[in-house]
């Protein structure tokens, strides 16, 4: 008898360009489909659900590229770009994991040549509501990025997370406003066990800001959970949840909106969305909700 035998995976490193050429020559080896995860590093599992989701979409022989960068762009004045997590390494390493293809982690300059551009792309009434309203230009900022970057990688997918799920519905309004010929997929939101959206911001939160950031998967369950009496109902729910905790976090907004976020569903499908600050850290959640 043989005993067990174990397998030896092969980890292929991953083609790391820097440069918009070093891009171009990496795709180049690559005749079949391919598809896109942008990021802006410091990836966890959810990075790799979008990764695996990409795979799934090419198949083995076709090319599944990864995008690192931290857009200044999408920024605003006060806010988290320079001391955003990077941490290229570990992010390689789970490309690796993955089989993933190329990964593009262009400097700054790289993508902004010429400093901030003179066109961007407008993100229409969409872009200064909810997050938008908090984090004014923030949408310009990620479509005119997310723009840049279909355009040098050409893929036939791009996946996006539901957990930005504002992002997810503007890049889809763009891509069809704008006849850009790419797929845009979306991943369903990875959790911890107790409900917690994964986020690279996560790590800034303490353990008693980790804590009470649980409130809000359990609104936006509670809420879920309340659709069958309409759309009161969802909120009084969600709210109730929020408010038996007042000093866990403070709530940037609340808010019901259709599928395509349009305001004030009556019927169908609709998502729950939330913001909140944990101490010093915005956190972003959100569920779909079915309306009778
Ligand atoms: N928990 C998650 N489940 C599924 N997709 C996710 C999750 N977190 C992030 N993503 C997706 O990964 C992509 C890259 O997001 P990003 O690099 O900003 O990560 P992040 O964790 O959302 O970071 P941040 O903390 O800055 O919001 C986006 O499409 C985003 O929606
Ligand atoms: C899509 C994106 C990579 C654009 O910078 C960013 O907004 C993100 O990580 O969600
Ligand atoms: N995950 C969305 C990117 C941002 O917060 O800037």
């Amino acid at each position: 008898m043989h005993g067990p035998t174990r397998q030896s995976v092969t980890v292929t490193d991953p083609i790391v360009a820097r440069t918009r050429d070093e891009l171009a020559e990496a795709l180049s080896r690559g005749e079949n489909e391919s598809a896109v995860v942008m990021t802006m590093g410091a990836l966890h599992e959810g990075h790799r659900a979008l990764m695996r989701a990409a795979r799934d979409e090419v198949g083995t022989g076709g090319t599944v590229i990864v995008t690192v960068f931290v857009n200044p762009l999408q920024f605003g004045p006060g806010e988290d770009f320079d001391r955003y997590p990077r941490t290229f390494d570990a992010d390689r390493a789970m490309c690796a994991d993955e089989g993933v293809d190329v990964v593009f982690a262009p400097a700054t300059d790289e993508l902004y040549p010429h400093g901030e551009p003179q066109v961007t792309v407008a993100p229409g009434p969409l872009g200064a509501e909810l997050e938008g309203a908090v984090r004014p230009g923030h949408f310009s900022g990620v479509l005119t990025v997310v723009a840049k970057l279909l355009n040098l990688t050409v893929p036939s997918y791009a996946l996006f997370g539901e957990k930005d799920y504002q992002q997810l519905t503007l890049v889809r309004r763009m891509v069809a406003d704008l006849e850009l010929p790419y797929e845009i997929v979306g991943v369903p939101t990875v959790r911890e066990a107790d409900g917690l959206a994964l986020s690279s911001r996560n790590r800034y939160l303490s353990a008693g800001e980790r804590t009470a950031a649980l409130v809000l998967s359990r609104a936006l369950l509670a809420g879920a959970d309340a659709a069958a009496g309409g759309p009161d109902a969802v909120l009084a729910a969600a709210r109730a949840e929020l408010d038996r905790e007042p000093d866990a976090v403070a709530v940037d907004y609340l808010e019901l909106r259709a599928a395509d976020l349009a305001p004030d569903p009556r019927h169908g499908p609709a998502r729950l969305l939330v913001a909140a600050r944990a101490g010093a850290t915005r956190l972003i959640d959100n569920i779909a909700v079915d309306l009778p």
